[in-house]
């Protein structure tokens, strides 16, 4: 099914509510819940199409799970060995973060199996995960470096990596790996990014140590059922932020939303740019630090994004983008060629969006210079990029037209209910579907 928004200018954000549960830490609770000895609980999860292909891939391999069910999670982890040969391919969907983790731990297991997903999926660069896994002594085929990837489980052996490009992906497919070889290993990484997985794995009951800018596991461990809760996801609060942040006369109240510092680059950002965002409630949740993040209307400036911030707002670029185009001077993005193998290439789409939109958008191989200009209305095709979608959406709120977003399906990958809190908080977002 196809379906399309159509946002009509003019509104306010208004009210106060939690945001879903974070996707990067769901895909993790899955994982490491399926191959943890005992029962994990997990509350606050993501039901996105995302998180859900994780769950049917571990219920592929023999792993009992039930629900969702109104964000609650139970599954019987089967231990590190326990996981069964799957019989048919398993399916990623549009999920990179399913896809590359997943690679990690099936590289270390005695049967064969298959990786597939849909044609997004199928366009991105899956030898990132190839290259550090086949060095360990996995045996993995695929066509050009992407997927389908054609699995067989071989014994593995650990490895220091030094990764080429700062990613929570890659860095985390090796770990998963480590947990099967034999040995130490450690990866380190150019920039911080996410540390999502040390942080679980070590709250399942698994050291991974930091050393510097490694992380680092001694293979052959066990893992062990938890209960946890997983915290609001800060990328999917981005779009709010950008929202009550255009838009005069917004004041909004995000509860709960993770502000694990490797995943904060969007506040500083926006904060630099001179928008008015305050957390309050600073607390911990699940080994994550979690705060409530108020946001009202504020004038943007423009800003030349520092480059340490680019991975630590790495999801946040299409909500950074419309900002920009808010403000009141020119913006430039350097050092973020990774947009280009998102869901969609994120530099082009959003370039193209804005222009249709009549902001002037110079792209660059790495990032690109927005010049604003007042938004006017008209059509945007978001190419199934949930994160352009929303972020689009969100430019309604202060364009002088109607503004039509196509191919919005995939919202659901990662956030489900934005249609929803969106128009509960004053868009007037209308979904057609066809
Ligand atoms: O590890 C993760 O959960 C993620 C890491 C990032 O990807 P990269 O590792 O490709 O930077 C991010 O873009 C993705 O949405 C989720
Ligand atoms: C890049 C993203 O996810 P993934 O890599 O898991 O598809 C995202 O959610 O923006």
């Amino acid at each position: 099914m196809t379906i399309r928004y159509l946002v009509r200018p003019g509104s306010a954000l208004k009210g106060r509510f939690p945001v879903p549960g974070d996707k990067s830490i769901s895909h993790r609770s899955v994982i490491l819940g399926a191959l943890a000895e005992g029962v994990t609980e997990i509350s606050g999860l993501l039901e996105g199409d995302d998180v859900l292909a994780t769950i049917a891939a571990f219920r592929a391999m023999g792993v009992v799970i039930a629900g969702p069910d109104h964000g609650h999670l139970r599954i019987e982890g089967v231990g590190l060995r326990g996981l069964k040969a799957p019989q048919t391919p398993l399916d990623c969907g549009n999920s990179g973060t399913a896809m590359r983790l997943m690679a990690g731990v099936l590289a270390g297991q005695t049967f064969a199996s298959t990786l597939v997903g849909d044609a997004s999926l199928h366009k991105r660069p899956m030898g990132r995960v190839l290259q550090p896994l086949t060095a360990m002594g996995a045996e993995i085929h695929a066509q050009d470096g992407k997927a389908p990837l054609q699995i067989q489980g071989k014994p593995l052996t650990g490895i220091h990596y030094d990764m080429p490009v700062a990613s929570a992906q890659v860095k985390s497919a090796v770990l998963l790996a480590g947990l099967y070889a034999q040995g130490e290993t450690c990866v380190t990484e150019p920039a911080p990014t996410r540390d999502h997985s040390e942080r679980m794995l070590n709250g399942f009951g698994y050291m991974v140590s930091r050393q510097g800018s490694s992380a680092c596991l001694q293979g052959g461990g066990r893992l062990s059922g938890q209960s946890m809760q997983v915290p609001g996801d800060i990328s999917s609060a981005a779009f709010f932020l950008l929202g009550a942040t255009i838009a005069p006369g917004s004041d909004l109240l995000l509860e709960g939303v993770g502000i694990n510092p490797t995943r904060t680059g969007i506040i500083e950002i926006l904060t630099r740019m001179g928008a008015r965002i305050d957390l309050t409630a600073l607390r911990e949740i699940g080994g994550e630090p979690v705060a409530d993040i108020r946001v009202r209307y504020a004038p943007l400036q423009g800003i030349d994004v520092p480059p340490h911030l680019v991975p630590l707002a790495i999801d946040e670029f299409p909500a950074f983008f419309v900002a920009a185009a808010c403000a009141k001077t020119p913006s430039t993005l350097t050092g973020a060629e990774e947009l280009r193998v998102k869901e969609s290439d994120r530099i082009t789409v959003m370039a193209e969006g804005l222009r249709a939109l009549g902001v002037g958008v110079e792209e660059r191989p790495d990032g690109a210079v927005i010049t604003p200009a007042p938004i006017k209305g008209g059509q945007v095709d978001s190419h199934g990029d949930h994160r352009i979608a929303m972020a689009f959406a969100m430019a309604g709120l202060v364009a002088s037209g109607s503004i039509e977003i196509l191919d919005c399906a995939n919202v659901a990958t990662s956030f489900p209910s934005f249609p929803a809190l969106a128009q509960a908080a004053g868009l007037s977002l209308e979904q057609l579907s066809a």
